[in-house]
């Protein structure tokens, strides 16, 4: 703040100088006459369109995105805060595979007391063997099923006061939902967002409690499907929008406390989740989700061990999530002035890059129709029309 305000105060000498120079140049030259007058009015006239041309110039271009930057650094809010995670009571669920494995062995290599949960005391075990492994740290383990909320309050209760509660277990069915039982929509339903509902209302009282007044973190892995939705993903992208709409309430709830939302949103990540989704997942659903690459577990947790930290609300893992999450900012909380800036200078353009994909995605589901012959835009249809345009 103290560098960007005196950044202001000498831009504003810049121009006072400027204007100086120009309003002290010797307008009457040594043989003055009546004649002249003429060339004094153009004279007058040129300098002050130039005047005003440079003022507008030096406004719009330097000015005038200052102001606005240093208007969104006064009111961005939550302020900017960080969480330390170091000595703290780390709990993770879903951590005995995929991306909630590799957050458990980040966290436990950065010092913190960490504790995992999932359902299979299997997995469990050999995940706290591969962390002792790699790290030499000892984590806690807790099976439960996080559609318990007794077995989760157990588990909780056992654990202890958390400091950063990470909500990551999550389950995926890909399929169309007509073809999707019932039974599977509420399964996804209940894991991923009742499931972490369940882990909030046990772990809440706790952490308000929490003996160490430093500030905690709640923390929701959603997923990139959660920003947009995706075919074959209507209970899943359900699912992660409801922990958006969670998030948003909770934080205004917990801020008091001093308890800090973040919702992680990650692309397809190569995880024993993803292997086991790739066997049934429709074709449309891999073209679409191609749209955004694929990324490591390790590389995941590490964006969100950092937005954690630094509080971050919104927090993306890849560039296309950067601008899937400046594109759908909408009423989010933003701590960061730089960020809440390119959100608006951003909007317009992201919104026709945000066209463009849907363009891209319903061309490559007509396309995919078109092949199966069935739709809207079946191989018929589509000879059909290309004739219909011949003949005019
Ligand atoms: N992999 C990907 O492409 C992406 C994943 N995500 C999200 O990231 C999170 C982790 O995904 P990923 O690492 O791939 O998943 P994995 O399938 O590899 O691991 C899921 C973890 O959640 C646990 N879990 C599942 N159901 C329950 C339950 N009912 N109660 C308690 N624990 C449960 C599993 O253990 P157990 O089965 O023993 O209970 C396991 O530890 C999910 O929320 C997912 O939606 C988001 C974007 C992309
Ligand atoms: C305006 C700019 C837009 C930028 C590009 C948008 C790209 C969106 C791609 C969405 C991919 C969703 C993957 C979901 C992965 C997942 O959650 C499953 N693997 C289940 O775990």
């Amino acid at each position: 703040m103290q560098s960007f305000s005196d950044c202001l105060i000498s831009m504003g000498d810049v121009a006072r100088t400027e204007l100086h120079d120009i309003l002290s140049l010797p307008l009457f030259s040594a043989n003055n006459t009546r004649t002249d007058h003429t060339h004094f009015y153009l004279f007058l006239k040129h300098l002050r369109s130039s005047i005003m041309a440079d003022i507008n110039l030096f406004y719009l271009f330097l000015l005038a995105p200052l102001t606005l930057l240093l208007i969104l650094a006064l009111i961005v809010r939550p302020r900017a805060i960080r969480i330390p995670i170091k000595g703290r009571h780390v709990f993770i669920t879903g951590g005995s595979s995929g991306i909630g494995l590799s957050l458990a062995h980040q966290a436990a290599s950065e010092g913190a007391r960490v504790s995992i949960l999932a359902r299979n005391p299997d997995k469990l075990e050999e995940a706290r063997n591969s962390i002792r492994l790699s790290t030499g740290i000892e984590v806690a383990i807790f099976s439960a099923d996080v559609r318990d909320l007794e077995a989760v309050q157990r588990a909780i209760n056992e654990a202890g006061p958390i400091d950063i509660l990470i909500c990551n277990q999550g389950v995926f069915v890909p399929q169309e939902l007509e073809m999707q039982e019932i039974e599977t929509v509420k399964f996804m339903i209940d894991v991923n967002l009742m499931g972490t509902f369940h882990l909030i209302k046990a772990a809440l009282p706790g952490m308000r409690n929490r003996g160490n007044r430093g500030p905690a973190s709640i923390a929701l892995m959603s997923s990139q499907a959660g920003q947009v939705g995706i075919y074959g993903y209507t209970a899943y992208s359900a699912s992660k929008f409801g922990l958006r709409g969670l998030g948003e309430a909770l934080q205004q709830e917990v801020i008091a406390d001093n308890i800090h939302v973040s919702l992680i949103f990650p692309p397809d990540t190569e995880t024993p989740g993803l292997l086991e989704e790739n066997k049934r997942r429709p074709q449309l659903t891999s073209i679409i989700a191609a749209s955004s690459g694929a990324m490591k577990a390790d590389e995941v947790a590490k964006k969100a061990i950092s937005g954690i930290k630094s509080g971050t609300f919104i927090v993306p893992c890849n560039f296309e999530g950067l601008l899937l999450s400046i594109a759908t900012a909408g009423l989010s909380p933003q701590r960061s002035s730089m960020m809440a800036f390119i959100e608006v200078v951003a909007a317009g353009i992201m919104r026709i890059a945000a066209l463009f994909f849907q363009w891209n995605w319903y061309t490559s589901i007509a396309k995919w129709h078109a092949q199966q012959g069935y739709g809207p835009y079946s191989d018929e249809d589509l000879t059909g029309m290309k004739a219909m345009d011949k003949d005019g």
